[in-house]
């Protein structure tokens, strides 16, 4: 895997209009843009942000060019992305990704990126192989559950009761390198757009949603949408000396995934007016925000940092899941979503503070190549070296040039024999996985070609 820079996580203000309800009740703005910056006043606060969207601000369609096209072109160089939307409840997260029903679901982020993804691929599916996987779950009441099983969404009927659908949690694992899996989740297989449409679709509908005060359709879980893009793509190189230019030198592997997350806004029971089942999930929503701010708190000071404060990321089913995504190996975007009412500016205030900290947290993607095809590039490297030593010593016949020869052969019988290797495993990053436990012995065998010219 390729070490890369720190990089910080980037967070986007986006501010939704006044809405209907808010119209009614008198609403004022509340909320100031500066003119030309990435600055917002409300009362006697100042934030800045990496960019403000809407209310005087940049236009929202400029989200996707601005926060989210780097990301993909990350994702196909093989870096891990995440977008993360958070706000009060009601301040459009779902609206601005995209994951629900109403109108933002054709012009939201997730549509875009589907349709992005898709465009590129077309353009380089000649030169790389391509294979996607989409999950989709949700965190509901403190379980994470499966949104694209058709199986654990079970629609049951209790003693002639009306009919409700019944959620089968799934368990998080660790593995012993740390990384976080779900036992038994659902990756669909997906070649086309249509098709992950309609998986991003049956989720969201499967999405429990719930009817307060402050939103008529509030989705009462976080969800993250995940899309995972394997890419087998030729690597090609002309050799020194070689008349053949761009030798086929076999194939790499990478493996990137996009995590598109809609939380659950915060809220204040007295405000949406919850009891009952709905107070509960609030209390939930609330409790996972909170461990969520707690690790950004952790993350985003520098001086804990440098401590090596504990980071609590165990504390919620939410912050163990955004584990890689804050802190770890993930390009993150965070969009702040906020309504410009007066009677929000209380929780406007809060949204915003919690955004501000979330810019100083470091993060440290790195490119996800499969070990395998790490050594080999390596393994390409020492040839390339060797074919140009041999080319300098212009092939009159001495020990060394004998020894060289010996070792290029060697090298290009291994480098043949791990692209058969790979081509077994191509198929799934779970095989690959597997594969890269049994490294071990391959690094006994390149222990053999890595010595000093
Ligand atoms: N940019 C926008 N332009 C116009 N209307 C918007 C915009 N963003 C949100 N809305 C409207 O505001 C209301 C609340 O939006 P939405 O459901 O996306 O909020 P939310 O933050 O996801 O809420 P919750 O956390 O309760 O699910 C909806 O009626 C939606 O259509």
């Amino acid at each position: 895997m390729e070490a890369s820079e720190n990089c910080c996580v980037k967070v986007a203000l986006h501010i939704r209009p006044l809405i209907d309800d808010e119209r009614l009740q008198g609403c004022k703005e509340c909320v100031t843009v500066t003119p030309g910056k990435p600055q917002i006043k409300i009362g006697p606060h100042s934030f800045t942000f990496d960019h403000v969207y809407g209310s005087g601000g940049a236009p929202s369609p400029a989200i996707f060019e601005d926060c989210i096209s780097p990301l993909i072109h990350g994702l196909f160089q093989g870096y891990n992305a995440t977008v993360l939307a958070y706000g009060q409840t009601g301040s459009g997260k779902t609206y601005t990704m995209g994951t629900g029903s109403g109108d933002g679901c054709q012009t939201g982020l997730i549509p875009q990126v589907m349709n992005a993804l898709f465009n590129k691929i077309e353009i380089l599916k000649h030169q790389t192989e391509f294979q996607m996987q989409v999950s989709y779950i949700e965190i509901l009441n403190e379980e994470v559950c499966d949104l694209l099983d058709s199986l654990s969404m079970k629609m049951e009927t209790t003693n002639g009761h009306a009919a409700k659908v019944v959620r089968h949690p799934i368990q998080i694992r660790e593995k012993s390198n740390g990384a976080i899996t779900l036992a038994g989740l659902t990756e669909v297989a997906v070649n086309s757009l249509q098709e992950m449409a309609t998986c991003l679709d049956q989720g969201s509908l499967n999405r429990a949603t719930g009817s307060t005060n402050m939103n008529n359709q509030s989705s009462r879980s976080h969800a993250i949408f995940t899309i995972t893009l394997e890419q087998m793509r030729k690597i090609s190189s002309a050799f020194p000396g070689n008349d053949t230019p761009d030798e086929d030198m076999g194939e790499e592997y990478f493996c990137a995934k996009l995590h598109l997350v809609d939380l659950a806004g915060s809220e204040r029971a007295k405000r949406t007016g919850s009891d009952g089942l709905r107070l509960k999930e609030g209390i939930h929503i609330n409790k996972g925000l909170l461990a969520l701010g707690n690790v950004i708190s952790a993350l985003g000071d520098e001086k804990k940092r440098k401590e090596g404060v504990h980071v609590p990321y165990r504390d919620s089913k939410l912050t163990r899941l955004l584990q890689d995504s804050l802190g770890g190996n993930s390009k993150t975007v965070m969009i702040a979503c906020i309504s410009p009412a007066d009677i929000n500016a209380e929780e406007s205030l809060n949204t915003l503070k919690y955004a501000n900290r979330a810019r100083n947290i470091q993060n440290k993607p790195i490119v996800n190549r499969d070990v395998i095809s790490n050594e080999m590039q390596k393994m390409q490297e020492q040839l390339k070296l060797l074919q140009a030593e041999l080319c300098a010593r212009g092939g009159a016949p001495s020990d060394e040039v004998l020894v060289l020869k010996e070792r290029i052969a060697w090298l290009e019988a291994t480098n043949e024999n791990l692209c058969r290797e790979l081509h077994g495993y191509r198929s799934r990053c779970a095989v690959v996985q597997q594969f890269e436990t049994d490294v071990q012995v391959c690094h006994r065998n390149f222990t053999v070609y890595v010595f000093h010219t």
